[in-house]
């Protein structure tokens, strides 16, 4: 169903569509929050490394449709609230949800013609053309994505295999458009990250601190050195869009109409924006450095100007539109409330659990379709002088022949006229052949691109080679490498003549050599340098077969191909960048998939954490790296946090990856998250860069220089905390029998290594804290009910503590939580013993035992953390002192030792 609502606004309002995706059959992208993930062609893999067949269909399954339309009205309904629902009318609203089928092709059609299911054609029919209209005629144009993660923004705007979206269909348009027009379409791509844009066509040699954004009185705000590529061809443009993480994507149209003597120039910005649910989730963390603030910036900053223009629209006072709050909202100044013509939409998940996010995207869409453009056809400064030139002429041949009415043809006025009229046609002309030269210098480009192309193919008939494999398939492949007869170095340096030169971390002057002789390649590691083939580290002279998966320094991947006589018709594909890094985890120990009893139901959260596994992998290689370089004496490693804890009713904890971080040399251990990680990484990336950057301004001989950056801004440093090594469970049953319990715990360690023994013990007693007797125990624990209850609790001693073992400058807490109490309960620090007594114990009471607490004791276990201390950092504190703070139902008397 494609429906449209006539005349709804004036039409330079920004255009609204919404769209409903199907229930999806796998979300596993959804647990790892990054754009460059989508769509991941993962690889499960069981313990022998055998490919199993996907896990059952998660996803949307079990999930109920909240999601209906009428013509171009949209209702949502609240699933915990039948009654509850909402409508929003909007310019287009596409349903694709249902009543599809896949043809022959795989593309997406309706069911019967004329059927509901709104496809990638009927949304570029109502999208797509009017946008490339407009740029054709020279105003800016702007196609804005938005919605939750997972929701269809790439769906719609790229498509996925042979269901192109938006852009690859408006390129296809626009290259079979231009035949008449002169040639001149120019690609750029962005990326704002931190409020830093990273231009995505100069991927090599990144900028530290991003590219500037500048402002100009003409032009607004751009972004400055962004690399700019001449295209003539919807397959080159797509080759260069369908990278991972792109944000913004501008097609220069300049266009030349020869006959009319004019000009015109248009940008048309193409926006996938992240995930829209980014703003509210990802804020929840805070890092010192204050990454995940800035991620959300442009977020935040995009929903408060799309706000403050509604309001304008209604007719509200606004003193001001907030666009220099952040870098998106600057790059979309004049596709919001400026000149451009813009088309926004707004994609949603038909799932009830999904109900807040796709209300909240509603909301978004709705307050976006009040805003007023105001588009105006652009001139560029020379168009416009153009213009003027050929205005004054004509004013110019005017007056003359007036002056040759009058019979003055040939006095001073008359001569001065003539030089004038020259004169502005030599202008006009020069300005015309500046034009026309810079379009031929952009074919000249192209020709050689082509002859680029042809070279290659011939080689690839005669040579072995080793292609890029990248974490983004369709770069992948891009980079081809021959090995030629004879012996070849492959590394960073590019000045002897038998040499196949690459670039990245870890990657030595010389690194490695292929060998090339009697139909055989061979690949030697040179001293020091990291060669990995098909999963394992080697050291000595390998023979490489077709197909082997090769890793140069610390993540330089390649696929080798063999002689064209051992290639056959193989599918390349399956070796994908996930299958080099599972490969890797696999070397690591790290598998996935039980394949018992022909079972290949695996755990989701343990899909969840092998896939972020992987992906993290090859990250924390090149952060060692880039450590090692700037002699940060930091080390990463990833760890399955709570592989083997439970929670207090010994209930599985969800699993979550870590990067444990050690100062090597002060023996100092954080623990970060995910997204601390990451964000880190790119900021160590910055520091890498500029090191970089100063080595070569300053020739520093290797080693000696640390990028040199204040403490409280070194990504590689943190202040240093507690940290939370493991954990012990002591059931609480015996209470409820008034039986006293002395326990010998196994203190586990987060990935089920031990970490210390505890012991401990429960003594149920009297008010004042005499221990009760064997009269006292109870037959049926409901007699206590109503009744007062209490108990000790006796943190004894721990021993064989591995943390301190580890490093003797060290101590431990340890940490635990009953039944209601707010706050946590520490025992005191005790430090540099390896089997230190605690000697801990904290009273419980409570005054009338009710049902609830009954319950608690008879199915929970008090979970007693062991926490490591580090020198210079503070002891952690039990908060709450005073007994109302177990709210009336459990009170505590402080802990104490005895
Ligand atoms: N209209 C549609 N018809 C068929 N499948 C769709 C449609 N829209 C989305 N999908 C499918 O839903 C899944 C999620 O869509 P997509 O990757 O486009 O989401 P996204 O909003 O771009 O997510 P992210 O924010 O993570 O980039 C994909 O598998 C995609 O093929």
């Amino acid at each position: 169903m494609r429906a449209k609502a006539a005349g709804m606004h004036s039409k330079d309002c920004v255009k609204v569509a919404v769209r409903v995706r199907p229930f999806n059959k796998d979300s596993h992208f959804f647990l790892f929050p990054f754009k460059s993930y989508l769509n991941p062609p993962i690889v499960w893999f069981c313990p022998s490394l055998t490919l199993l067949p996907p896990p059952p269909e998660r996803g949307d399954a079990g999930s109920r449709c909240i999601v209906s339309m009428v013509t171009s009205s949209i209702t949502i309904q609240d699933p915990r609230e039948s009654q509850s629902r909402r409508s929003f009318c909007f310019d287009y609203a596409y349903w694709s949800h249902s009543g599809f089928t896949r043809d022959r092709g795989g593309l997406y059609v309706p069911e019967e013609p004329g059927g509901r299911y709104s496809d990638q054609d009927s949304v570029f029919q109502d999208l797509g053309e009017g946008v490339l209209e407009n740029a054709l005629q020279g105003y800016n144009a702007t196609l804005l994505a938005y919605g939750q993660t997972g929701s269809g923004k790439s769906y719609s705007m790229v498509g996925y295999g042979p269901n192109k979206g938006l852009v690859p269909k408006l390129c296809d348009r626009l290259f079979h458009h231009r035949e008449n027009r002169t040639p001149g379409v120019f690609f750029s791509m962005l990326e704002i990250y931190n409020e830093q844009v990273v231009d995505l066509l100069s991927r090599g040699s990144r900028t530290p601190g991003g590219l500037r954004v500048r402002e100009e009185q003409q032009r607004g705000f751009y972004v400055e050195g962004l690399r700019t590529v001449p295209c003539d061809s919807a397959p080159q443009v797509e080759q260069l869009m369908d990278s991972r993480s792109h944000m913004l994507i501008i097609l220069q149209l300049k266009q030349i109409f020869s006959k009319e003597s004019i000009t015109k120039q248009s940008n048309i910005n193409l926006v996938d924006l992240a995930g829209s649910e980014r703003q509210r989730s990802s804020g929840s963390e805070a890092d010192r450095l204050k990454e995940g603030t800035a991620i959300n910036l442009s977020l935040t900053t995009l929903g408060n100007v799309i706000s403050s223009l509604a309001d304008v629209a209604v007719g509200k006072k606004v003193v001001h539109i907030p666009y220099r709050d952040s870098v998106l909202t600057k790059l979309l100044q004049s596709a919001l409330g400026g000149n451009s013509r813009t088309v926004m939409i707004a994609t949603l998940s038909p799932a009830d659990i999904c109900y807040e996010e796709s209300l909240s995207t509603l909301r978004y869409a709705e307050r976006a379709k009040r805003i007023q453009n105001r588009a105006v056809v652009n001139e560029s400064p020379t168009e416009r002088l153009v213009k003027e030139l050929k205005a004054e002429n004509a004013r110019l041949l005017q007056r003359l022949s007036r002056l040759g009415q009058e019979g003055r043809r040939a006095n001073d006025e008359t001569k001065e006229l003539r030089q004038l009229l020259t004169h502005n046609e030599l202008q006009i002309r020069a300005i015309q052949t500046l034009w026309e030269q810079h379009l031929q210098e952009a074919l000249k480009d192209w020709e050689q691109q082509y002859a680029n192309i042809t070279q290659e193919r011939r080689m690839m008939q005669m040579h072995p080679y080793i292609l890029n494999i990248n974490e983004d398939t369709q770069l992948s492949g891009v980079v081809k490498l021959f090995i030629q007869e004879g012996e070849w170095d492959i590394g960073l340096c590019d000045s002897t003549p038998r040499y196949i030169s690459i670039k990245g971390l870890g990657i030595q002057e010389r690194h490695a050599v292929f060998r090339n002789e009697q139909r055989r390649v061979t690949l030697t590691p040179l001293a020091g340098s990291k060669v990995i083939v098909n999963g394992n580290s080697i050291s000595q002279t390998t023979e490489l077969q077709h197909l082997d998966r090769l890793i140069l320094g610390s993540n330089c991947t390649y696929l080798f191909i063999g002689f064209p006589s051992e290639r056959g018709g193989d599918d390349w594909s399956r070796y994908d960048y996930d299958y080099f890094q599972s490969e890797l985890a696999a070397a690591e120990g790290i598998h996935l998939g039980e394949s018992s009893a022909g079972s290949s139901q695996t755990d989701p959260s343990l899909l969840a954490v092998f896939y972020d596994f992987i992906k993290l992998m090859p990250m924390v290689a090149e952060a060692n790296q880039m450590s090692q370089e700037l002699n940060k004496d930091v080390e990463f490693k990833l760890e399955i946090k709570n592989l083997a804890l439970s929670d207090s009713k010994g209930h599985d904890l969800k699993k979550e990856i870590v990067i444990i971080v050690t100062a090597v040399g002060r023996k100092q251990v954080w623990m970060w998250s995910k997204t601390k990680f990451v964000n880190r990484k790119f900021l160590m990336e910055d520091a890498y860069q500029l090191h970089q950057a100063e080595k070569s301004r300053d020739n520093i001989a290797e080693g000696l220089s640390t990028a040199v950056l204040p403490r409280d801004k070194d990504p590689f440093w943190d202040p240093v905390e507690p940290l939370l090594l493991g954990s012990a469970h002591l059931w609480l049953q015996s209470l409820a029998f008034r039986i006293p319990l002395e326990e010998q715990l196994e203190v586990l360690g987060s990935e089920g290594t031990e970490e210390a023994i505890l012991q401990a013990q429960l003594v149920p007693c009297t008010s004042t804290g005499l221990a009760q007797g064997e009269d006292d125990i109870l037959i049926d624990p409901s007699e206590l009910l109503g009744r007062r209850l209490d108990f000790q609790l006796v943190l004894e001693q721990c021993c064989g503590l591995r943390w301190i073992r580890e490093a003797r400058d060290r101590g431990v807490q340890i940490g635990f939580r009953l039944f209601d109490c707010s706050h946590p309960f520490y025992s005191p620090a005790v430090w540099h013993n390896v089997n230190p007594l605690l000697d801990h114990r904290v009273h419980f009471a409570s005054l009338h035992t009710s049902q609830r607490l009954l319950d608690y004791l008879q199915s929970s276990a008090v979970v007693l953390e062991l926490w490591g201390l580090q020198e210079g950092c503070t002891d952690l504190v039990s908060s709450g002192g005073s007994e109302d703070d177990c709210r009336g139902h459990l009170h505590h008397r402080g802990g104490r030792s005895s």
